[in-house]
């Protein structure tokens, strides 16, 4: 067993949206926090944060310690090692990430993997074979209203994966981090939970190609068939796996399909806790889309082809939807067409042709 002591140093490696949201958070309890972020983005963050969610709470911290990359790589400088390291990067970053958090890990370092999809924490682990490495499932929506102001659009609790070793501790953890900003809990069962979290990921890739809020996506009966089609697969693919998947919504994981495919007007009844997400609200991958950066795309569509391929399933639209978004951030020559937005119909089109 090991004991946590919630006032030990947190560090935030990565200060995007979840990092600054999750580091605010913490901040605010008044626990030690420290952010990693990149030198371009350090000037807008040492003038403080603001924190805010879509049942109306704030918070203001006019200061939060902050270290940019450069800084962390320098040999002159002595950095304090991290009791709690929240690795909050995209699991594009995990492999330079796993080399920069070098100098912030000592024995006594607890890892917390963040990343949607499956599997970002084995490079971790591999790294870092005697440290404590627990995955960490975030359910809400972070948008950047302006330069520092980060805004958590939906609800869930954030979730830290329980194992024998870390039963006691994460308990004191997340009573201690517990608050309206940011609601948390554990699981035993960590890899049903990222198969559902990886359920509602499916929406990230439609999101970025219709180049449109996920409120207004879902509106759009067309965009919720192929996310059913995408939910469809990967139900199957978890189904052969002998996954139960936890319900992380007001609907079970299998209905979910089904209550997209609903005509509109029965759609906004059923639906409507699925709706009651901030107007504002854009997919991680959108975001990823919109800057010309590389996606997650293989590491949550692709994830499920990966698991499919062992058991023989076909996941056409899967298949499609990947290519799709890999076409965007590779090299091809696409049409019009091709790029977003694309409107909803054509994108059933394609995604439903044989
Ligand atoms: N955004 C959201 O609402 C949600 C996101 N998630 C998941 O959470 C994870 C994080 O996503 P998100 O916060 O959106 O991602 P962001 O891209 O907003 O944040 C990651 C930040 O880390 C920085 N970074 C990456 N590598 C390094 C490095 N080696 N040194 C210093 N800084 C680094 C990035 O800079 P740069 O861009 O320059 O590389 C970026 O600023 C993802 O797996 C995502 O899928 C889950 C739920 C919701
Ligand atoms: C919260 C959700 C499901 C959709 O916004 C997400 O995980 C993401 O944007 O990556």
């Amino acid at each position: 067993m090991t004991d946590f002591f919630p006032w030990e140093q947190h560090t935030v490696f990565g200060a995007g949206l979840i990092g600054c949201y999750l580091g605010g958070a913490i901040s605010v309890q008044g626990f030690q926090t420290t952010l990693i972020c990149r030198e371009t983005t350090k000037s807008k963050l040492t003038s403080g944060i603001k924190l805010t969610d879509y049942q109306s709470h704030e918070a203001i911290l006019p200061h939060i310690e902050v270290l940019d990359d450069k800084q962390l790589s320098a040999t002159n400088i002595t950095v304090k090692k991290a009791r709690f390291l929240w690795l909050t990067v995209k699991c594009t970053g995990i492999k330079q990430a796993v080399l920069d958090i070098a100098p912030l890990v000592d024995n006594n370092t607890i890892i917390l993997c963040c990343q949607n999809g499956l599997g970002s924490d084995a490079a971790v682990k591999q790294a870092y074979p005697d440290n404590m490495v627990l995955r960490v499932m975030v359910p809400f929506n972070v948008v950047e209203l302006s330069p520092g102001h980060y805004h958590r659009g939906s609800e869930g609790k954030l979730t830290i994966e329980q194992t024998p070793q870390s039963q006691i501790g994460i308990n004191t953890l997340v009573m201690a981090l517990q608050s309206d900003l940011l609601p948390i809990t554990t699981t035993a069962d960590m890899d049903a939970l990222l198969w559902a979290k990886l359920q509602l990921n499916l929406g990230n890739s439609v999101n970025a190609l219709a180049d449109i809020p996920v409120k207004a996506m879902l509106e759009q009966r067309p965009y919720r068939k192929v996310i059913a089609l995408l939910m469809s697969e990967l139900l199957k693919v978890a189904d052969a796996h002998g996954i139960k998947l936890p319900k992380v919504t007001a609907i079970s994981a299998h209905k979910i399909p089904i209550v997209l495919r609903l005509p509109n007007f029965i759609f906004s009844r059923v639906a409507n806790k699925m709706l009651e997400i901030d107007p504002k609200v854009r997919s991680s991958m959108w975001w990823d889309v919109s800057q010309g950066k590389p996606t997650e795309i293989v590491h949550i569509n692709g994830a499920i082809l990966k698991h499919a391929k062992t058991l023989n399933i076909a996941c056409p639209a899967n298949e499609k939807i990947s290519s799709l978004i890999s076409q965007l951030s590779g090299n091809a020559s696409l049409t019009d067409e091709q790029k977003p937005p694309i409107a909803a119909e054509t994108l059933l089109a394609w995604v439903s042709a044989k």
